[in-house]
């Protein structure tokens, strides 16, 4: 089972700690029942419960209070402990991860899995514990009922052992549903995320508003449905815990007298054991759904976590350490690079192969219609998707492997769907005097201020988000810059701005520019233009070339 082996990855000694204080409770709550067994048989024979009976009861209590409050408080560190170093790594799988493979995994089954499903691993865990504990009860128990009447006691085995198979018979229907439960309810969150993501665009147009909430409506029934589904198995259960134990009372109230010697005698201390047998196996079956649930759930947080690690590529550290290598270039060679959003289709997009040669100390524009793969030429370049064929050199070297991601460490970025932080995240000692300062030269003084390492609001419209990006990029001062239509939403004079002065300002500093430009106006300011068409490079040109001079 997923959740014992999950469990295990526990600290060994904490978990022998709580498993002995649960069995201790376990014990202790055998004890006390077998105290008051006692005391009614004194009682039922006119006498009254001596003192050793009182301390008894009074000790086994304390016992069982004290092992158990212990062993609960125990269980939920333990198992808030895990959840939390699960979280922890498939937040760092994410980061790690390839670009596609993380865009492949849908927002809708991160959030259910990482959220919802490790909440109801938390609620479930104490459960485990209480199921050990019965567990203990029902072993005492059971020597009690063998001791007592053999026949009884193999009635009780034969009527566990009919129910356990009507329990398999229902569990593998149970799983499946709460399978697709758990897939549904991810697809649920995915168009929940439409209606409020998309909140202008629906109240704009009420028939595709309506066709939005008749998506959310679909996929909120079938949840429903499946959720009856699921309850009706859970019932099922219930009243199988409930049929086992009247069928099984029943031959022993009926049969017995006729077929067992001395049955008659011993029937008032039988049924009692019997019922208390049972109700400590149907309080495990009636919880037994909660664990299949955890189980499954935990199922998909496992596997989620497998396809991340498989796509994984190397830490942090050593990518910093890999980039070290590269960062002294000169020149960045693109030799026949290649790259389909799907390989397995040959008519998906594709873009390549590219040959292209770009030196320190140059601008080069990528330029074409829309479509024509300049923002998946810059993922390419910049190392962000896997190359299909051909490779990438940084001066005699090849960029091979896991030395991907050390490349990547040469760039600062603003692409079209760029995301902005309120911190300047691992640039914590920039100086806050420069950077208010870049914020003053690109017109945002009045908006926005850089204190204690943040942006105190981001609230502003997107031309004036994307300059804040762009002074982040600056702050990141790395040695290529890629900016992906960057002019698109500003207005005159920050267009002229970053034409004529910032890109040639980094040129000056060494800096390799690669920028996506529709403004032709500008495109004399670079030192070379790539005309790209369906994926292909049409022509190169020199700035002067293109700008007629
Ligand atoms: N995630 C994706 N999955 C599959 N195909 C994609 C994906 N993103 C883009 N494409 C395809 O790649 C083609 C090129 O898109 P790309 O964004 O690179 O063009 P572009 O030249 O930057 O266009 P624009 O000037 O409009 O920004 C598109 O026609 C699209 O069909």
């Amino acid at each position: 089972m997923a959740i014992v082996d999950f469990i295990r990855g526990a600290d060994a000694r904490q978990l022998r700690i709580m498993f002995l204080l649960t069995l201790i409770a376990g014990l202790a709550n055998a004890t006390l029942i077998v105290v008051i067994t006692k005391v009614a048989e004194t009682v039922s024979n006119a006498g009254t419960p001596g003192i050793w009976a009182w301390l008894a009861f009074a000790g086994a209590f304390a016992l069982y209070y004290g092992a158990n409050q212990v062993a609960l408080v125990r269980s939920m560190a333990i198992i808030e402990d895990l959840l939390n170093r699960k979280r922890l790594e498939i937040a760092d799988r994410l980061r790690r991860s390839e670009l596609l493979v993380a865009d492949r995994l849908g927002r809708g089954r991160l959030y259910n899995l990482v959220a919802k499903e490790t909440n109801h691993l938390s609620v479930t865990f104490p459960l485990i514990v209480d199921a050990v504990q019965q567990t203990v009860l029902l072993a005492v128990a059971l020597v009690y009922l063998l001791y007592l009447s053999p026949p009884a006691f193999a009635v009780f085995l034969a009527t566990v052992v009919a129910g356990i198979l009507g329990y398999k018979a229902i569990d593998s229907r149970y799983r499946e549903i709460l399978r697709l439960v758990e897939r549904m309810q991810a697809e649920l969150l995915d168009a929940i995320t439409d209606i409020i993501r998309g909140a202008k665009e629906l109240r704009l147009n009420t028939t595709r508003s309506d066709a939005v909430a008749a998506a959310y409506r679909k996929r909120s029934n079938i949840l429903e449905r499946l959720m009856v589904r699921s309850v009706e198995h859970w019932v099922s259960l219930i009243l199988l815990g409930g049929l086992t134990t009247f069928v099984m009372l029943g031959v022993v109230a009926f049969a017995f007298p006729g077929y067992v010697s001395g049955h008659n005698a011993i029937i008032f201390q039988l049924v009692p054991v019997l019922l208390f047998c049972m109700g400590t196996l149907t309080k495990t079956v009636a919880q037994s759904p909660m664990f299949m649930r955890a189980e499954v759930g935990l199922n998909a947080i496992l596997a989620i976590d497998t396809e991340l690690s498989e796509a994984s590529s190397i830490g942090p550290d050593e990518a910093r350490r890999q980039a070290r290598a590269f960062l002294d270039f000169s020149t960045i060679s693109f030799n026949g690079i290649r790259f389909s959003y799907d390989r397995n289709d040959p008519e998906a997009y594709t873009v390549g192969p590219l040959d292209l040669s770009l030196t320190r100390g140059e601008i080069v524009f990528l330029v074409g219609g829309n479509g024509s793969g300049k923002s998946t030429a810059l993922k390419m370049m910049t190392g962000l998707y896997p190359l299909d064929a051909g490779w990438i050199g940084v001066d005699a070297a090849a960029v091979a492997g896991v030395a991907r991601a050390g490349y990547r460490e040469l760039f600062a970025s603003v692409f079209v769907d760029f995301h902005l932080f309120d911190r300047l995240y691992g640039m914590e000692d920039a100086d806050p005097g420069r950077v208010n300062r870049l914020i003053a030269e690109w017109g945002l003084a009045d908006k926005v201020t850089f204190e204690d390492g943040r942006f105190n609001q981001l609230h502003l419209s997107t031309g004036q988000r994307k300059r804040l990006a762009l002074i982040a990029a600056v702050v990141e001062d790395r040695p290529i810059y890629v900016f992906d239509e960057w002019s698109a939403e500003q207005d005159v004079h920050y267009r002229e701005h970053f034409y004529t002065t910032f890109l040639p300002a980094l040129r000056d500093q060494g800096k390799l520019v690669i920028a996506t430009s529709h403004d032709e106006k500008y495109w004399g300011v670079a030192d070379r233009v790539v005309k790209l068409d369906l994926g292909r490079i049409e022509w190169i040109r020199t700035g002067a070339e293109v700008a007629g001079r």
